[in-house]
């Protein structure tokens, strides 16, 4: 429902005397900061409450050690041998004995410490080379790339690793590059189906929509921004497979394919104690100790830092099912992307006759979610909205009620499975409806921009705010790295941060929500859009905060010109920012009108409910009225008035056929019917 008074922002505005201006410079906030600590820091703090993560750190930090300092470590030559010392047990001179060629087994463990750990590493960073481009690109295109990339991975996963290993090494020969590379490719398929798993969940986040608002290139985006938030389960998986790929290299070297014998290896080490421990018990103990102690680390400090970051990754099961379905559905709205393709063609972008005073000119839009049964479910019909130069237009309606995503339509930014399914999206007398990617790139930036609700997730968290500010400069406006910092600093200070050259090198977990959202709209405002949507821009913040950042984007109007949408429930932030407001309910305007003259005569019996259950601080009313009933939900609209089954005014006529929007009203009854408004 419509909210109430306390989220009205423009008493506390009058109450708290001067607010933050741009054009008067920056001031103070009143917010506190949160203290936190980095990302870092808080993975390692969490990671002391795993013990076993610990030691095996640290047995692994030793195992580092040892193999660098090898050559001071190992008390003989690993090649050297003694026939006349083979096979012997511990001894003074030989503290792990020695093999069958009088080799002193010690210094072979040490030396082979070297080759487990380039091994580990080396076919690690392959599998990684070939498996996280591959799921970046199948898990941010989606749709038939990522169809047919993921049963290649099914297909390449199904061969037993083993048998790619003996493929490879028969192919290339042995050899450590060789070894890598077999071991690469059996791990690459893994490393891309968890990248591609987390970039589906990624790319739905609205930092990814912000960074495509502010114009960057797909390819920056995904290796830019999402590729550093990937940073996490990629170091967890890494640390899983170098345990697994000594294992690997173990068993290859006991096959016989692993490197040349001579070589101090831990598999081969293994591979010629299983001759000889009918002579000699004792010598399998320490290759085969050695490897298990190792792998065993591996997996545990994987295990831990998998703990660790847990809290860190937002991979909620739901998104992650969202992604699903809407995968699902889009291949059930295929037909209805034909027909847009079909328009786009026609269209091509070209020019759109409009008023001139008119900079957005949205004509008979429609948005609907395929499922997969090959229905269309609608969530905005058929509609026409006009935002003038430099005003202000409010977009109130209930929560569900379309708001959303008509304001992504414009944006070009819907949520996958989602589609425009009819109309033009005219800007600056352009129709962008159906234009790729890579021109939305151009439109995005320059003529929009966008703020949303929720700051924090608006910003990458693993860049600081300087290079997320400084991003879309140097891509857009070609700045140098120097003159982006400048600019961003610039912009920091103008929506009223304080000591922004400091806060640039700060992260987002350094900014409150109201901060963030500060930086959010220097972000959206970087390249001076035409028109700025602001989606729900001020709803996460408490009143105070809501009433600053509220009056920010005033000033910024007023000082550049721009348009600005105001998306919102909040019929105190529609009296006191817009010009204009257009009235949302269930997928249809209903209702578009000059502010003060929704307040004072409502024309849809939707608004006049609207106005009367908000609350205006008349101590008289004891009980607001409420609006009987709900919304119908999308996919059960009625055929006729969607507001019919609430409305107190409704008649026969106004349920059996669809209602045109006629007069700056969706409402066959509006020249009878008197309706009270409210003040504003
Ligand atoms: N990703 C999605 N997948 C499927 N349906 C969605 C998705 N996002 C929104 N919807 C549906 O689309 C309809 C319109 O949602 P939208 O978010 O545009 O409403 P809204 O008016 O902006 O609401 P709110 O103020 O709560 O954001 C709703 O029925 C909603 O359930």
């Amino acid at each position: 429902m419509i909210e109430t008074p306390s989220t009205r922002p423009s008493a506390p505005v009058a109450a708290q005397g001067p607010t933050t201006s741009p054009l008067v410079g920056a001031s103070s906030s009143p917010e506190p900061e949160p203290r936190q600590a980095s990302g870092t820091m808080q993975v390692l703090r969490r990671l002391r409450h795993h013990p076993g993560a610990l030691i095996a750190l640290g047995l692994l930090a030793l195992v580092v050690v040892v193999a660098l300092l090898a050559p001071w470590l190992a008390p003989y030559d690993p090649a050297e041998k003694d026939f006349a010392a083979a096979l012997q047990g511990p001894t003074a001179e030989h503290w792990l004995g020695t093999d069958a060629y009088g080799r002193d087994v010690l210094s072979r463990l040490i030396y082979g410490a070297r080759i487990a750990l380039v091994i580990a590493l080396g076919s690690v960073v392959v599998a990684m080379a070939i498996g996280v481009p591959i799921g970046l690109l199948l898990g941010f295109r989606g749709g038939w790339w990522d169809r047919i990339g993921s049963r290649g991975m099914d297909v390449a996963q199904a061969l037993p690793g083993m048998l790619v290993g003996f493929a490879v090494i028969a192919i290339l020969g042995r050899g450590l590059t060789n070894l890598m590379i077999a071991i690469g490719l059996i791990f690459c398929m893994n490393f891309a189906r968890m990248t591609r798993a987390v970039t589906l969940v990624e790319r739905e986040k609205l930092y990814v929509d912000a960074a495509r608002v502010s114009g960057l290139r797909s390819s920056d985006i995904v290796f830019r921004q999402v590729l550093p938030n990937l940073a996490g389960p990629l170091v967890v998986q890494a640390a899983v497979f170098m345990g697994a790929a000594i294992m690997v290299e173990s068993a290859l070297s006991f096959l016989g394919l692993g490197l040349e014998s001579d070589v101090a290896t831990w598999g081969a080490m293994l591979s010629d104690a299983a001759q000889d421990q009918g002579v000699q018990p004792f010598v399998p103990f320490p290759p085969g100790i050695a490897i298990v102690l190792t792998v065993l680390a591996f997996n545990l400090v994987g295990d831990g830092l998998n703990d660790a970051l847990a809290g860190e990754r937002a991979t909620s099961p739901s998104r992650r099912e969202r992604a699903r379905a809407a995968r699902a559905a889009a291949a059930a709205i295929a037909a209805a992307d034909a027909e847009a393709a079909a328009r786009a063609a026609k269209a091509g972008g070209a020019p759109v006759v409009t008023d001139p005073d008119t900079l957005l000119d949205v004509r008979q839009v429609s948005v609907g979610l395929g499922r997969p049964n090959g229905t269309v479910v609608p969530l905005v019909r058929d509609v026409d909205l006009t935002v003038r130069k430099g005003e202000i237009l409010g977009l109130l309606g209930e929560s569900g009620s379309g708001k959303s995503m008509l304001a992504r339509s414009v944006l070009g930014l819907l949520p996958p499975g989602i589609r425009l399914t009819q109309g033009q999206v005219v800007l600056e007398g352009r129709d962008i409806a159906h234009s790729t990617e890579r021109e939305l790139r151009d439109v995005r930036g320059p003529q929009l921009g966008a703020v949303f609700q929720n700051p924090g997730a608006a910003l990458s968290p693993v860049h600081t705010i300087g290079r997320q500010l400084a991003e879309p400069l140097r891509a857009h406006q070609r700045m140098s790295r120097k003159q982006a910092r400048a600019r961003s600093a610039e912009l920091l200070e103008r929506v009223g941060v304080d000591e922004p050259h400091r806060r640039l090198d700060q992260y987002p977990h350094e900014f409150s929500g109201g901060m963030a959202q500060r930086v959010a709209i220097a972000m959206a405002l970087a390249s001076e859009p035409e028109l700025l949507i602001a989606d729900e821009a001020t709803s996460a913040l408490d009143v105070t905060t809501q009433a600053q950042v509220l009056d920010l984007l005033l000033d910024l109007r007023e000082e550049t010109g721009m348009a600005i949408v105001m998306i919102t429930h909040d019929l105190g932030v529609v009296a006191e920012s817009c010009d204009r407001v257009a009235v949302m309910y269930a997928g249809e305007i209903v209702e578009v009108a000059e502010v003060g003259e929704l307040f004072a005569r409502p024309k849809h019996p939707y608004t006049a409910a609207l106005l009367a259950s908000n609350p205006s601080g008349d101590a008289d009313v004891e009980r607001l009225p409420t609006i009987p009933g709900t919304v119908p939900m999308a996919g059960s609209w009625p055929a006729g008035c969607h507001f019919a089954s609430r409305c107190a005014f409704a008649t026969e006529k106004c349920t059996d056929r669809p209602i045109p929007f006629v007069d700056g009203a969706r409402c066959i009854r509006t020249d009878e019917l008197t309706l009270t408004g409210a003040p504003r």
